[in-house]
């Protein structure tokens, strides 16, 4: 249905999105999960022309889109990171507004702004000046601005950042209901492993602006099935010890938080002994050794040396 064909963006010669090929299946949902300044919001800008390529294509059912954006704008949803709302004005005129910028007036807009209010919860607060709602609560209001012209695909900009958890589990079940029940095509960025994997069928994983792996997420996780994640407490640190466990033979990836290591080695790889002799040695001792079922976070580790928060 959306497809992304060697698509890059550079600003000023630095390259913000390189050579990202991804596609959207009618009816899918699909996560672009990356850090912060992975180049999600770039790709999305991109596909939602509201800036230029700097080379590659945007396909709509295999019509490129660039040079004629109007029929992806028409059944395009966007929902940006930035909040784009009127204050003073209550939801149900912000809404109002919006619809005007779709040409929708009369009878249609009045029951798709209905519809979109209940969609998104806030059908008793219509009335509300948005000044008096919730972080929240506005980004609803915002998801229920796209969603006016009944969009065939809807993209979400990390819309659960710095919201209440109430809010973020009532933005997960509406994209979830969305995508089952009303079959709209979703693709959501986010840096939260864990909303991916709970409402997307395949992942996109960007860093520095690249696609580093697609798939499923048993795809995904497949990429460690020749490794075993493992979880070591110590009683005390030194970056002198993370450094000798890193060269220990069979450790691939070592990430050191507080006073805990997470070690990505080869499977089967006896790494225990070495690990107590190393300790000893910095008068260390360890507090807990525990094997884990490889996560997505995990394939994330892997693939970048870091974690999705870094
Ligand atoms: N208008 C711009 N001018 C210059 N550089 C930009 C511009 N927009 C984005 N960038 C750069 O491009 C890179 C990708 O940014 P982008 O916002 O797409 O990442 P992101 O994955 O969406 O991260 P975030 O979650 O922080 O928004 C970053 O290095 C950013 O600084």
């Amino acid at each position: 249905m959306l497809e992304t064909v060697h698509l890059s963006k550079s600003f000023k010669g630095k390259k913000a999105v390189q050579d990202v090929n991804l596609f959207l299946n009618k009816g899918e949902s699909v996560g672009l999960l990356g850090p912060n300044g992975a180049g999600k919001s770039t790709t999305i800008s991109m596909i939602s022309s509201l800036i230029k390529p700097t080379e590659g294509e945007i396909k709509l059912n295999g019509i490129n889109t660039i040079q004629k954006p109007g029929e992806m704008r028409r059944i395009l949803g966007v929902v940006p990171q930035e909040l784009a709302l009127y204050q003073e004005l209550s939801a149900y005129e912000n809404l109002k507004f919006f619809g005007s910028i779709y040409k929708m007036k009369g009878k249609e807009l009045e029951t798709s702004i209905q519809e979109a209010l209940d969609i998104v919860g806030l059908k008793d607060r219509q009335k509300d000046l948005v000044k008096t709602f919730s972080g929240g609560m506005k980004r609803r209001v915002n998801i229920a601005a796209a969603l006016l012209h009944q969009p065939q695909i809807l993209i979400l900009d990390e819309p659960t950042v710095g919201i209440d958890p109430q809010s973020r589990n009532h933005i997960l079940e509406m994209v979830r209901m969305l995508n089952e029940q009303k079959g709209t095509t979703v693709l959501y960025t986010s840096h939260y492993m864990e909303e991916v994997e709970q409402l997307c069928d395949r992942l996109y994983i960007m860093d520095h602006g690249e696609v580093i792996a697609a798939g499923s997420k048993a795809e995904l996780l497949s990429i460690l099935s020749t490794e075993d994640t493992i979880k070591v407490a110590l009683d005390k640190m030194d970056e002198s010890l993370v450094e000798q466990v890193r060269s220990i033979d069979g450790i691939r990836k070592v990430e050191a938080a507080q006073l805990q290591l997470k070690i990505i080695a080869k499977k089967g790889s006896n790494i225990i002994n070495k690990l107590v002799y190393l300790t000893d040695q910095h008068h260390t001792q360890i507090i807990q050794f525990q094997t884990e079922t490889p996560s997505l976070e995990d394939v994330f580790l892997h693939l970048t040396g870091r974690t999705l928060r870094d």
